[in-house]
This record gives C-alpha cells, sequence and structure tokens, in this order.
C-alpha cells in the first residue's frame, strides 16, 4: 500500500524538521514549504492526502491555505499550527473548514493523534461510503441542507452547537455526525447535563481516584474517558453550573483533564458536540453561561428548525414512525387518511417529531385497523377545526399545492393582520423572522 503523503507548512526550519520527523516515523512521507506561495504550488502538484500548516507566514497566513484547500477538487484535511493559548485563529480556522489544530509548542503526542485521524478521514472515501445507522428524514429544502451539512461537519473535528425546539432532531444529528465521521468506530457518549447532581458533575466528567471523596470506593472513569477516541455530546448543555463551565473550558482547550484527587492530568482525545433548546445567546448576556465557553462550542452552528415550519417533511416521518412502532414493512404498515394527514401538517407541534411519535403511538391503540382518522390522532380541539375545514381533496390538485395554498393564505392573512410589517407576522406565525423570510422566498411572495 503506498504511504500517505502529507504537506507541512512552517517558516521554521527546526519545526518543519521536527513535525517531518514525526510523520515518517509514522509512516508517512511529507513535502514542506515555507510559505504560502510554496504551499499553493505544491497542493497543485501533489495529490496530499493531509496538509499541516504555521499560521504565521513570511507571505500570508494558514488561513489562506485553508480556504485555498476548500476549493481543491479533492480537498483534504487541513490543520493549523498556533501560537499557545491563540483561541481566536484556532477557531477562525476550524470556521472555514480545518479540521482541527494544535498549539505550539507542539505536544507530539496530540499530533500523533491529529494525524491518525485526519488520515482516517481520507481513506479513500470511506467517510461517505459508510452506512448510516440512523437517517434524519425529511425531504423539504430545510432538511437536505441540513443533511449535506452533516456530512461536512463529519470530516472536521470542530466543535459543533445544535439548536433547536426539544424533539426535534437535535441528538439525532449529533449521532449522525458521529456516524459518519472517523470516530465512528470509537464511542459515542451522550449527556444529558441537566439530570446530572451539580455536587457530583466533576466527578462524572472527569471521574475520580479512589478515596477523593466519601463514598469515591475505587477509581472511575468520567465522561471524557469514556468518549475517548468517539464523541462527547452535551445535551442541555445550558443546564451546566458556572463552576463546572470554567473547568469545561480548560478541558476543551487543553485537551486534558484532572479526574478528582488525581495529580496529574490526563490527555483526552474527544469531539464535543453540544445542544440545548434554550437561547444560550441571551444567557451569555444575562451573565448565566460564560461568554468564553459559548464562543469554543459554538464555532459552528447548526440549527434544526422545528417541525411546523417544514410540514412537508411529515408525510416521510409519518411512514418511518408507523413501520418502527408496528414493525411491519412499508408496504403492510397501517395508513392514514387524508384528511388525518392535513391535519397533522396544520399541528403546530409543540413537542416536535417526538411529540408526533407519541401521537402515531396512541392513535395505533386506538385506530379500528383500517385507516388512521383525524379523531384517532386525539389533537387538540381548535387545530382539528382547522383542519376539518381545510380538507385535501385529491380531485383539486396534489397535496404539496393544496398545502402551499394553505399557507399561502396563512402567510398573507398575518401579513394584512400586521400591516406587512414581517417581524410582527412572523411572531404571530410562530416563526423567525428568517423562516418567514425564507417562505416568503420559496412561495415567491417576497418584496
Ligand atoms: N428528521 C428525523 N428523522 C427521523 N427521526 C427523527 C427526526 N427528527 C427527530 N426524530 C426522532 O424524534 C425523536 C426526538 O429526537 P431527538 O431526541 O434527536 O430530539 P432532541 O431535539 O435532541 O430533543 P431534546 O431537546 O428533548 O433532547 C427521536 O426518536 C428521533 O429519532
Amino acid at each position: 500500500m503506498n504511504k500517505p503523503l502529507a504537506l507541512i507548512v512552517d517558516d521554521e526550519p527546526d519545526i518543519r524538521e521536527l513535525l517531518e520527523i514525526t510523520l515518517n516515523r509514522m509512516a508517512i512521507q511529507t513535502c514542506s514549504a515555507e510559505n504560502v506561495a510554496g504551499a499553493k504550488a505544491l497542493l497543485r502538484q501533489k495529490p496530499f492526502d493531509l496538509c499541516l500548516t504555521d499560521m504565521k507566514l513570511p507571505d500570508g497566513n494558514g488561513l489562506e491555505l485553508v480556504d485555498f484547500i476548500q476549493t481543491l477538487p479533492d480537498s483534504i484535511p487541513v490543520a493549523v499550527i498556533t501560537a499557545h493559548g491563540n483561541m481566536e485563529s484556532a477557531i477562525l480556522a476550524m470556521k472555514k473548514g480545518a479540521f482541527d489544530f494544535v498549539s505550539k509548542p507542539v505536544d507530539l503526542s496530540a499530533l500523533r493523534l491529529l494525524v491518525n485521524n485526519a488520515l482516517k478521514l481520507s481513506e479513500a472515501g470511506s467517510v461517505k461510503a459508510r452506512q448510516p445507522r440512523d437517517s434524519l428524514l425529511g425531504e423539504s429544502v430545510i432538511m437536505q441542507e441540513i443533511r449535506a451539512k452533516i456530512d461536512k461537519l463529519a470530516r472536521s473535528q470542530a466543535p459543533v452547537y445544535i439548536s433547536g425546539e426539544s424533539g426535534s432532531g437535535k441528538e439525532l444529528v449529533a449521532r449522525l455526525i458521529h456516524q459518519r465521521s472517523s470516530r465512528s468506530d470509537h464511542a459515542f457518549v451522550a449527556i444529558n447535563c441537566g439530570a446530572i447532581p451539580h455536587e457530583l458533575m466533576e466527578s462524572e466528567f472527569f471521574g475520580h481516584k479512589k478515596g477523593s471523596f466519601t463514598g469515591a470506593v475505587s477509581d472511575k472513569k468520567g465522561f471524557f474517558q469514556a468518549a475517548e477516541g468517539g464523541t462527547l455530546f452535551l445535551d442541555e448543555v445550558a443546564d451546566l453550573p458556572l463552576p463546572l463551565q470554567v473547568k469545561l473550558l480548560r478541558a476543551i482547550q487543553e485537551k486534558k483533564i484532572r479526574p478528582v484527587g488525581e495529580q496529574q492530568e490526563i490527555p483526552v482525545d474527544i469531539r464535543l458536540l453540544s445542544a440545548t433548546h434554550k437561547n444560550l445567546g441571551d444567557m451569555v448576556k444575562d451573565g448565566s453561561f460564560r461568554q468564553d465557553l459559548y464562543y469554543r462550542i459554538n464555532v459552528i452552528d447548526l440549527h434544526v428548525p422545528p417541525l411546523r415550519e417544514r410540514p412537508g417533511d411529515i408525510p416521510v416521518l409519518v411512514d418511518h414512525i408507523l413501520v418502527k412502532l408496528t414493525d411491519a414493512d412499508s408496504q403492510h404498515r397501517p395508513v392514514l387518511s387524508a384528511s388525518a394527514l392535513a391535519a397533522l401538517q396544520r399541528y403546530h407541534f409543540p413537542g416536535n417529531v417526538r411529540e408526533l411519535e407519541n401521537i402515531l403511538e396512541r392513535a395505533l391503540a386506538l385506530y379500528d385497523g383500517s385507516s388512521i382518522e383525524i379523531d384517532d390522532l386525539n389533537l387538540p380541539a381548535d387545530s382539528r377545526k382547522v383542519a376539518k375545514s381545510q380538507d385535501f381533496d385529491p380531485s383539486l390538485g396534489s397535496l404539496a399545492e393544496h398545502l402551499e395554498k394553505i399557507e399561502r393564505k396563512a402567510v398573507t392573512q398575518a401579513l394584512e393582520d400586521n400591516n406587512w410589517d414581517k417581524t410582527a407576522a412572523a411572531e404571530q406565525l410562530g416563526l423567525s423572522l428568517r423562516s418567514l423570510c425564507y417562505r416568503l422566498k420559496q412561495l415567491d411572495m417576497d418584496y
């Protein structure tokens, strides 16, 4: 098998040499450049598997190379070498598509981990070819965009902050990023930060040594060590108490943890994903969430929109859930009447996909065995009224056309009610301003 080929870009000969020796010992061939121009020329000539670049170069900076590599037909993993403590440039590089960073002075064991992760990424198409075990369903434009973003993010080590309402699919998104990444052979550890008693948090996160406190009867590994080599998903990250936020920030920044009662720090290799249904930005403003931690975990932001903003996803979700709940194949699953489906598409789903699962589970217990009707869904009375008055009649057009008509009517009504003030109309419709603008564009009603 051919040895992988890495490009090293640094203007300091000593550092170039150190990196070359380290990589050569890992059976990786290397080429070096001392500036941006030289690096670009080599990148055009040779099929590299990886690039390691210093940030400060005589004729420019490493970010230019990160940008340049994204434009190549076969983009390769690129990691930046940053001055110690300069998290800003590391974060900026990851936002631009660098898959990770290492800080100076370069810790060789951290470098080896990084290089191994990078090379797993470039194993010919292995990431893309890997079959996902879970799938994020939905044919709406926004869901297609989210799936494409997941594929892209799976190739990076950057922390991702997933926002969205409860039950909208944030954990599923996190699992998919992990399953499609080079870390998928290691653990995906999902933690609900709101469910851990505050006094146990430090030991749960970082582990403890036997005898370090009453009740510590043996050494215990924490979540970080459980996720070693894999992904740590912090759900409800907004619920972390301030003292733990400080410790978490340190662990992420240094890539090291110190178990309770232990003198030595232990290096850890995890990818951090986090989520919450709360508004972390507001919490930073009111001082209940640390700005520096927010900045660090929110390198890449991925928003999962509520189900009511993508009613077009409901049919495929219904099919999937009914198959899952009844263990039937897709041809023998129970079916929904057209009016029941239309009612679901009108419903505002405060509990999102999780609520849809519950509604269907209940309906399966109630329906008469032929098809699931509106009454079997047990939706709140007001949403049923609307649905009945707007029943779907297939002779008048397709379901998509029918839904578009309803949507157009509701949007126009809200704009008229609010004197064409988009912000107020969005509020009335229970949408963010951004989603209203997006919908206006889709409906060709942009003004
Ligand atoms: N697009 C989707 N395709 C298939 N299943 C989905 C989709 N979105 C959500 N689900 C399912 O809905 C349920 C809730 O999703 P998930 O737990 O990921 O939501 P969440 O946003 O993390 O919720 P919470 O904020 O309460 O933790 C899960 O069973 C998940 O598999």
